[in-house]
């Protein structure tokens, strides 16, 4: 088999051409899948070209292979494409509509995996060429578990839940008397600390922990003061200073978490010696590995034999960490160098595969150990043995406006629409898209008179809309379509060059990482004239310098208008205000997590706008689902 050349991953590389040529396995075999069949999934959105592909790569490659295994690996590549690491067999039985199986297009894949109970499938995967059972091997696919996975999907999962479960299994030994002296000269005595502090001794105590609440519960407050400990236990042992290292997934959030840190160190009552120690610097967790290279095979400088210099590694918007990034993180991690993970486990996962954070909390949760206990705790209950919960916001007020409809939305509470009493004045349902356009009626005008690009920047951030889907007429593409006709009507927007997509107030969001260019996917310029030329160019702010950089438009990578954005891209971002777009018809990608992770961008204020109330009530009482054994792999060691 030559097949050990191409990226099993599935989920990042290019889609190859749909094949319209018969192949020797084809002729073969009188169950083939035409190409006319095969254009008929895609032409329908039942399959992707990359799920076609992979799959007429695989009967390419594997000889004989029966259908219902083409089937199962366009179905595989379809679920890695959705998020999931991998295809659970009895589900894919159980449920086939969850697959689109029950389009007429879907029909003849339905027939071929209907002749098969579980455990005949099962068999029958195990005897193929392709399939390797559990082990690691050239194989492209894997069953385990019964389930199918790529092959390095599958080896992903195995190395992060070894090393995460090393971890686990690891408790640092500690001067308790020092801790809780630590403890009570950076916490106020008061109930609202107490679940701080016990997410403290935990961090404190174990070689991998998990922060996890909702916005404001004091994730950064507990964090610094994490940090501040381990240093001041590590002076008063006359050890060296640790070195420490803050990341985060996106340059925004990376962002967000330096500012709000060194905020936070410049009051600790600590030493001048403790306080130099402990870092503001956030990188991203790209950047701190060192990306070596663009192909699709991201190589990083950081691996098992090069690895991190660090003894402690904190990494914020852990909910945003996928399988493969993980994998690749927890390689570089010297063995002993401890581990924080901050997040929100009820926000939306990872755009690519996996769900670490949400595994690492449901493993938690399911092991039900107890030993963190919250002394004097009000409000706090026994955690679970890796995983500390802070629970109180010190931002949003959980019984009015955003923080009482995150709550109800969290649950699945939030059944109807909200109407303005329950949850305004900070909630308001707006029904016009119009209407939300004059959220950025503040940034035109700081436009118009020419103010600073950096005043410009900061005005952008204070509203955005967000979009559930990209497609269709309330998607992202539409919406800024029509804010730019909307902004255009008002004269608002001046083209400066008739052709040019390009005007003076254009904000554009980078779609692909440019590493030479120090520009990432996501990274958010604005267009205006150069104060020095008056020529159009694209002002970026510069976290690392702290100034903004001038760009060509020409010289982007690939960049789109970013008025709305979809509420996967805005995670790890906080605005002063948001507008939520629902569609008017219902699609799978629509969750309660992903109407939570909306509310949450907003730290003031969020405009609703729903065009069909069933849309509502259909996404609150959806829970996402990512299919994955990181959580199985997890509980054994628990
Ligand atoms: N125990 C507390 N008592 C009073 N105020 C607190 C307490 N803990 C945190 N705060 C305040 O609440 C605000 C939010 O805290 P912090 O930034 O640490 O939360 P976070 O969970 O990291 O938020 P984010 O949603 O930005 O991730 C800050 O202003 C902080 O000073």
């Amino acid at each position: 088999m030559t097949q050990q050349t191409l990226d099993f991953s599935a989920a990042s590389s290019e889609p190859p051409e749909i094949e319209s040529e018969p192949n020797s396995s084809q002729a073969e075999n009188p169950n083939a899948i035409t190409s006319e069949q095969w254009q008929a999934c895609v032409d329908e959105h039942w399959l992707s070209e990359l799920d076609v592909a992979m799959a007429q790569w695989l009967v390419r490659h594997t000889s004989n292979a029966p259908e219902v295994l083409v089937w199962l690996t366009a179905l595989l590549t379809r679920q890695s494409g959705q998020g999931h690491v991998r295809l659970e067999l009895a589900d894919l039985q159980n449920n086939p509509a969850r697959y689109g199986l029950d389009a007429p297009v879907a029909a003849q894949a339905k027939h071929c995996l209907s002749a098969y109970s579980s455990d005949a499938l099962q068999r029958l995967l195990s005897l193929s060429n392709a399939v390797a059972r559990a082990v690691k091997s050239p194989q492209p696919l894997v069953l385990d578990a019964g389930a199918l996975y790529w092959q390095r999907a599958w080896r992903e999962e195995c190395d992060v839940a070894a090393r995460l479960n090393e971890r686990l299994a690891t408790q640092i030994s500690t001067d308790q008397v020092a801790l809780e002296q630590l403890i009570d000269s950076l916490f106020t005595a008061d109930a609202s600390s107490q679940d701080q502090r016990a997410a403290c001794r935990l961090a404190a105590q174990r070689a991998l922990s998990v922060i996890t609440g909702g916005p404001g519960t004091g994730k950064t407050t507990t964090v610094v003061r994490v940090l501040a400990i381990l240093q001041s236990l590590a002076e008063r042992a006359s050890e060296p200073p640790l070195r420490i290292a803050l990341a985060a997934p996106t340059g925004k959030a990376a962002a967000r978490l330096s500012e709000s840190i060194a905020s936070q160190v410049a009051q600790l009552p600590l030493s001048e010696s403790v306080i130099k120690h402990i870092p503001t610097e956030v990188s991203t967790l790209h950047r701190l590995l060192g990306v070596m290279s663009q192909d699709n095979g991201q190589r990083y400088r950081h691996h098992a034999t090069n690895p991190l210099a660090l003894d402690v590694l904190v990494v914020d918007e852990a909910s945003m960490l996928d399988l493969s990034l993980m994998a690749a993180l927890m390689e570089a991690l010297p063995a002993q160098a401890r581990i924080i993970l901050l997040g929100d486990k009820d926000q939306l996962a990872s755009v690519e595969a996996g769900a670490v954070l949400a595994d690492l909390c449901c493993a938690a949760d399911h092991a039900n150990v107890c030993d963190v206990t919250a002394t004097n705790s009000t409000t706090a209950e026994p955690s679970p043995a890796h995983v500390a919960q802070l629970k109180q916001s010190f931002r949003f007020d959980a019984q009015r406006g955003i923080g009482k409809l995150a709550h109800a939305v969290r649950t699945g509470a939030a059944t109807i629409a909200p109407n303005n009493d329950d949850y305004a004045p900070e909630v308001r349902r707006i029904d016009t898209l119009n209407t939300l356009f004059a959220g950025y009626d503040d940034y035109w005008s700081s436009v118009q008179t020419g103010e600073s690009a950096e005043i410009i920047l900061k005005k952008f951030d204070s509203f955005r809309l967000l979009c559930a889907l990209r497609e269709g007429s309330h998607g992202v593409i539409a919406v800024n379509q029509a804010c730019e006709r909307y902004l255009r009507k008002a004269e608002k927007i001046t083209p400066f060059d008739k052709p040019s997509p390009w005007y003076v107030g254009r904000p554009v969001m980078i779609t692909r990482n440019d590493y030479g260019l120090r520009l990432m996917n996501g990274d958010i310029g604005i267009c205006l004239q150069s104060p020095e030329t008056g020529e159009l160019r694209v002002a970026f702010w510069d976290g690392s310098e702290q100034k903004i950089r001038w760009l060509l438009p020409s010289r982007l990578p690939s960049s789109e208008t970013v008025f709305a954005m979809t509420v996967h891209k805005s995670q790890g971002s906080e605005f002063t205000k948001v507008a939520v777009v629902l569609p008017t018809t219902f699609s799978p990608v629509l969750s309660r997590e992903l109407i939570y992770t909306a509310l949450t961008r907003a730290r003031n204020a969020v405009e609703l706008c729903i065009p069909n109330a069933q849309v509502w009530r259909l996404a609150v009482a959806a829970k996402a689902q990512r299919f994955s054994g990181l959580q199985q792999r997890l509980l054994l060691n628990l």
